[in-house]
């Protein structure tokens, strides 16, 4: 076998999640969160960060004028090219780019010529005229320039020899990078890697990028396309964030760079290998600082990206973990995990209970009681893949190795809608629980926000000995799913609790009675703090 030790080409990395990013459905940044968010693209190791759009908004007005330091990226601020029409003096959006404390500028301007008609209204000659003077203009500022080459695909594909003249004259003009962007997003892979390599035949390579949405799902492929024809820029946004569908989703292609040979070995990126497993931390920040629940199947970071279900895969993955990851998810800072439920064999529960410190071996037949008693359980609707402790006792009880603590003789939950002594009309929940500890009876009673806010006070307002194990609990989570329908409806109910050490823990309760469902979720979730109490 022949090894290739040409030197490595270097790939650049160029962010737009505080641009593009910023024009998601639901997604509105703060400058403090430009900011953190900046700081964590320039610790990833990203070339180019786009902080935003100077004049569009106060806050990315105020980024560009208090700019952050960075240690490795360089700072570029967004926006038009010069309108057609007007002198350069006199083109407000242009002065503010101007004034804008960034490193470089990415002008965005047409490609296609049907936009140039129909969006702008201007004449194609005077399109180019705007690119190449605004260009020029940026360059006698001491700006590096980037052309944002909007719809060049579409553009190609209906007159190639304009979205070329576009690409040309910015390149005549001065610019460092002209980037051909999917602006629609419904090019295919195929069609980009074909449109790219006949650009790279007029234009050098290492000056041109892409730039890719997500419409047909393919902006990843369709930027990885592009640098196999010739392409050395690749634009893209953490999590994939942006206009519609999103952009390229820079935390897939950054491992995907790093860690699949074809690319690997043939190309160098600013990301150093050691921080790739910082990667799923930045991309769960990011959701944190959005407020949005993290996409579990998101390749490489997501929780489920390494999480094995199927009985099949899990005894093969005990076994030797490559049989069914196709990297290490330590690599991107993920986890590997063997999921309990219906879909389980023996391996899965194996691994969950090696996970709580239970060894057994695979012929005990506790561990088929285990299994079937999850089978059964999961049929009737209990999900144990979402409800670890639950799981936990479930799997003591069944090995004998957890005793009660306590016994709910019986509880009692009251909704009243009624006037209050200022005669407002208000709903009142009130729970009256009666528990047995050693023998011991006591009855407690508790007002809440709801029904079950009021269960789980009464419940936790008097264990007896076992309080002070408890008082620290607090509830962080709750979840209801209601399934198959109609009027034999199933309820689900999933809490999440913590305490004062940061453990979460999650616990499961079915019944066709939604508060019944959440007294299980919720006795299994304090059994479970006093087990691991050591009560
Ligand atoms: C493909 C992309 O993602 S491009 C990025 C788009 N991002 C944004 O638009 C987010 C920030 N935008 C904004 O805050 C505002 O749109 C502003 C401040 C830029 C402009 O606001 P307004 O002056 O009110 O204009 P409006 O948004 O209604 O329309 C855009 C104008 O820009 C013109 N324009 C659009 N692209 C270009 C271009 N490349 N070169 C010159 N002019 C352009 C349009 O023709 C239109 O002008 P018209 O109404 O005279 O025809
Ligand atoms: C520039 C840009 O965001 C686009 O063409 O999609």
């Amino acid at each position: 076998m022949t090894r290739d030790f040409s030197p490595k080409e270097r790939l650049i990395l160029f962010d737009t999640t505080l641009r593009d990013g910023a024009q998601t459905a639901g997604v509105d940044f703060s400058l403090a969160d430009k900011r953190h968010i900046a700081a964590l693209l320039d610790g990833l190791g990203v070339d180019y960060i786009e902080g935003g759009y100077p004049g569009a908004n106060p806050a990315d007005t105020a980024f560009f004028q208090d700019p952050p330091r960075f240690g490795h990226a360089r700072f570029a601020a967004f926006g038009m090219v010069k309108r057609a029409g007007r002198s350069l003096d006199n083109d407000p959006g242009l002065s503010m780019l101007f004034e804008a404390k960034a490193d470089a500028i990415t002008f965005v301007a047409k490609a296609w010529d049907y936009h140039v008609r129909v969006a702008l209204g201007v004449t194609l000659e005077e399109n180019l005229a705007s690119i190449g003077e605004s260009i020029e203009a940026a360059k006698s500022r001491q700006r590096e320039v980037i052309l944002d080459c909007e719809h060049f695909f579409d553009g190609y594909k209906a007159n190639p020899s304009y979205a070329l003249s576009v690409v040309l004259t910015a390149l005549q003009a001065g610019a460092r990078w002209v980037v051909l962007c999917d602006t629609n997003g419904g090019t295919l892979p195929h069609e980009v890697e074909r449109i790219v390599a006949e650009v790279c035949a007029r234009a050098p390579g290492d000056r041109l990028g892409i730039h890719a949405h997500n419409d047909t799902e393919n902006a990843v492929a369709n930027s990885l396309a592009a640098v196999r024809a010739g392409a050395r820029q690749i634009q893209g946004t953490l999590n994939g964030l942006g206009e519609r569908c999103g952009n390229a989703n820079l935390t897939s292609i950054i491992p995907t760079l790093l860690l699949k040979p074809d690319f690997s070995e043939k190309f160098d990126i600013g990301v150093p290998m050691e921080r790739l497993s910082s990667l799923a931390k930045i991309s769960h920040t990011l959701d944190e600082l959005l407020n949005r629940a993290p996409n579990r199947q998101a390749p490489y970071v997501g929780a489920s990206a390494f999480a094995t279900k199927a009985g099949i895969h899990a005894s093969a993955v005990m076994k030797e973990p490559r049989t069914y990851e196709h990297v290490a998810p330590e690599s991107v800072g993920n986890k590997r995990r063997l999921l309990v439920s219906d879909q389980a064999g023996k391996s899965n529960i194996l691994a969950e209970l090696e996970r709580i410190g239970v060894k057994l071996d695979k012929d005990d037949p506790r561990l088929g009681r285990l299994l079937d008693e999850v089978k059964q359980k999961e049929a009737l609707g209990y999900a144990y893949e979402g409800a670890d402790a639950s799981f936990e006792l479930l799997a003591r009880r069944v090995l004998g190795d957890i005793r009660d603590f306590f016994e709910v003789e019986r509880f009692r939950v009251d909704v009243e809608r009624r006037h209050n002594a200022q005669g407002d009309l208000v709903t009142v929940s009130e729970a009256v629980v009666k528990v047995r500890i050693d023998g011991e009876t006591s009855i407690s009673a508790a007002e809440g926000e709801g029904p079950v806010n009021a269960l789980d006070l009464a419940l936790r307002k008097d264990l007896g000995r076992y309080q002070r194990f408890i008082e620290d609990l607090e509830l962080v989570d709750y979840r209801v799913r209601v399934f198959q329908g109609g009027t034999d409806a199933v309820t689900r109910v999933l809490v999440e609790f913590r305490d004062a050490s940061g453990e979460t823990w999650s616990t499961v309760g079915v019944s066709a009675n939604i508060i019944d469902a959440s007294f299980q979720a919720l006795t299994d979730a304090i059994t479970y703090k006093l087990l691991k109490a050591g009560a």
